[in-house]
């Protein structure tokens, strides 16, 4: 089976690929219901863009092809990694601030109003969520402010969920959610009162294109809101350490490359946007790192139900997890694949506790931008 090449190839392998009919249960019952031959294949695919193993000495090629195939090698990777990132993570793929006393869910959702209200969004606006994963930011930023959203994201098997999760809250005509790519958006221009992507746009190769884009569709005077995935100035790229955790962060998370702040700050102002405010949100000294879910450590959990979503993180979860899923794809249940997935994410969640660590990562560049009046 070859990779699929356009919407309609999209849309079928992943009606197969994930059986949209049986989308229900935890992981175990998800990937057990996988085609496994679709799974592998896309497994496979994944891989094929990352086949350099040493950052400092990989070709100028294997980059070029990750930059060119960016919407089939990030489709690939949210092919494989959507079903884990539910289970272990919720329905919201991104990181948060936290304060003690805050569940993780609570935390999640304030990180979600925050970008709300830096947008001013009110009911009856139309607002365009870039990159919106299975809608939980959506679903959620909708009922906090009334406004309709619509979620634009690449990937089928994400959009399906996505659609099936707000229906099934009474969201249907207060959403929307389009199969589409973001440096191509399938929008008139002037189209929206606002903007906002979470941990998104880091799966663009070249920044300018999206948020190019998100200029063209937004009206004059609209806000551009966003937290951008970024290297920061204490990144060295020389240094190979560094260069390993980015690499890692890059690989276990798909993103063909990952830009200094500097780098997203002019390109934001690029492509037209007068500059509102940009802050790493991620420098704020908070005594709960907002790494911390992926450290395991236990002891930083706010609530009972916070034990069991950390505890998929300590060594122990992790090992039973690698055990049920290997084991189940042993016997021939799970798709061949599966164990390299947990390991693949196992590796983001250590690369990305290291350079959250070290300060050369950020997954909270917060960038405010206005598209002017003229
Ligand atoms: C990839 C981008 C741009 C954003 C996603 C951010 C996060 C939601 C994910 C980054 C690393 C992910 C991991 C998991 C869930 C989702 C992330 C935190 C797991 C906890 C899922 C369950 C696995 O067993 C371990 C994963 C570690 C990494």
């Amino acid at each position: 089976m070859s990779p699929p090449q356009s919407f309609e190839e999209d849309l079928a392998f992943s009606k197969t690929l994930h059986n949209h009919e049986s989308e229900h249960g935890g992981l175990l019952a998800k990937i057990t219901s996988k085609d496994k031959e679709a799974f592998e294949n896309v497994v496979n695919n994944y891989m094929k863009y990352w086949v350099d193993k040493d950052p400092m000495t990989e070709s100028e090629e294997t980059k070029e092809a990750r930059r060119s195939n960016y919407t089939n090698m990030t489709n690939a990777y949210y092919n494989i990694a959507t079903d884990f990132y539910e289970y272990g993570w919720g329905e919201s793929f991104h990181f948060c601030r936290f304060y003690p006393g805050e569940n993780f869910y609570q935390a999640i959702a304030r990180h979600e109003h925050y970008l709300a209200v830096q947008l001013n969004i009110k009911s009856g606006m139309k607002v365009l969520d870039v990159g919106c994963g299975v809608g939980g930011p959506a679903r959620e930023i909708c009922q906090f402010s009334g406004a309709h959203i619509t979620g634009i994201n690449n990937n089928d098997y994400q959009i399906s969920r996505a659609i099936r999760s707000a229906a099934r809250i009474g969201l249907e005509n207060k959403t929307n959610f389009i199969k589409g790519n973001f440096m191509e958006m399938p929008f008139e221009d002037n189209s929206f009162d606002a903007v906002y992507a979470i941990e998104a746009t880091c799966h663009a190769p070249k920044l300018e294109g999206v948020y190019g884009e998100v200029f063209r569709v937004l009206k004059p005077g609209g806000t551009f809101a966003f937290y951008e995935w970024c290297v920061t100035d204490k990144y060295d790229p020389n240094d190979p350490e560094h260069r390993r955790i980015i690499r890692g962060v890059e690989y276990a998370d798909g993103i063909p490359e990952l830009f200094k702040t500097s780098v997203a700050l002019q390109s934001l102002k690029n492509v037209g946007f007068e500059v509102v405010s940009a802050e790493d949100m991620a420098l704020n000294d908070d005594t709960i790192p907002w790494y911390y879910p992926l450290e395991g450590d236990i002891r930083k959990a706010q609530c009972l139900w916070d034990y069991f979503s950390v505890f998929r993180m300590t060594h122990f979860g992790k090992f039973c997890t690698r055990a049920l899923v290997g084991g189940l794809e042993k016997v021939g249940i799970a798709p061949a694949g599966s164990f390299q997935t947990q390991i693949v994410l196992e590796t983001a969640g250590d690369c990305l506790v290291e350079g959250g660590k070290l300060g050369i990562f950020t997954p909270m560049y917060l960038m405010v931008g206005r598209k002017p009046q003229n």
